[in-house]
């Protein structure tokens, strides 16, 4: 199984994050959360500021809102060239809608759940996302602790997969360090948000490197 190291540059210093994300190139995505201070308690930036991420980063835009009303601002972060988009089950009207429209712009659509968010609803909807994003943390801040109660849910979205055979990304997101990165993976996870882990590293490719060798001996 493929592997992918995301790391989220919530951790990263704003003031340089043009040098912060050239340190992350040997990573798959760099994952981009965009808070709007409603749908969590904590804001971060917008459209403007990720098309000029978009601009200069060596490695594709893997974009995370975390905001009130998706339906109507995804597809701006899908014209402006992002890899994937990824917007949350619970603030979303119509997800199936907005993931068509997400892949007919030009991007991997994703859903995320939160940690009390139950995964059933969407089993039967695989077909329609490129992936699903289990949140390990309450979202809205970086350096909290790993919720291993999140993963049944993954362990569901995993045997679905294998199931249907549907090539659909499992990301996980919190907490995400070479230990617990080892129940996600066994779990199912393919897909590894890191924050903290990566950015309060002084060698940040080496533990990039780290982080795809702990999860690849746990990948099944
Ligand atoms: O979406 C979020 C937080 O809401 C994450 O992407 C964090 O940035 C992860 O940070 P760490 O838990 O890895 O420090």
């Amino acid at each position: 199984m493929t592997v992918r190291i995301n790391p989220s540059i919530l951790s990263a210093d704003f003031v340089n994050l043009h040098d912060d994300i050239e340190t992350i190139a040997s990573a798959d995505l760099v994952h981009v959360d965009v808070m709007d201070n409603h749908f969590v308690p904590n804001l971060t930036f917008g459209p403007q500021m990720v098309g000029r991420i978009q601009d200069v980063s060596p490695i594709p835009l893997d974009v995370h809102l975390m905001i009130d009303d998706p339906d109507r601002w995804a597809p701006g972060y899908a014209e402006l060239g992002a890899y994937s988009v990824t917007f949350h089950a619970e603030a979303a009207a119509d997800a199936v809608g907005l993931a068509r429209r997400l892949r007919q712009i030009g991007s991997r659509a994703g859903i995320a759940l939160k940690p009390g968010t139950p995964v059933e609803p969407y089993l039967d909807l695989l077909a329609e996302f490129d992936q699903v994003l289990v949140m390990t943390v309450e979202p809205g801040f970086g350096g909290q602790s790993f919720m291993p109660e999140t993963m049944p849910k993954l362990r569901l979205l995993r045997e679905a997969v294998v199931r249907t055979g549907l090539d659909v990304w499992l990301q996980v997101d919190g907490g995400i360090t070479e230990s617990t990165i080892a129940f996600a993976a066994e779990s199912g996870a393919d897909t590894f948000v890191a924050g903290s882990s990566v950015f309060s590293s002084p060698d940040r490719a080496a533990q990039i490197d780290a982080l795809r060798s702990a999860a690849l001996a746990h990948t099944h």
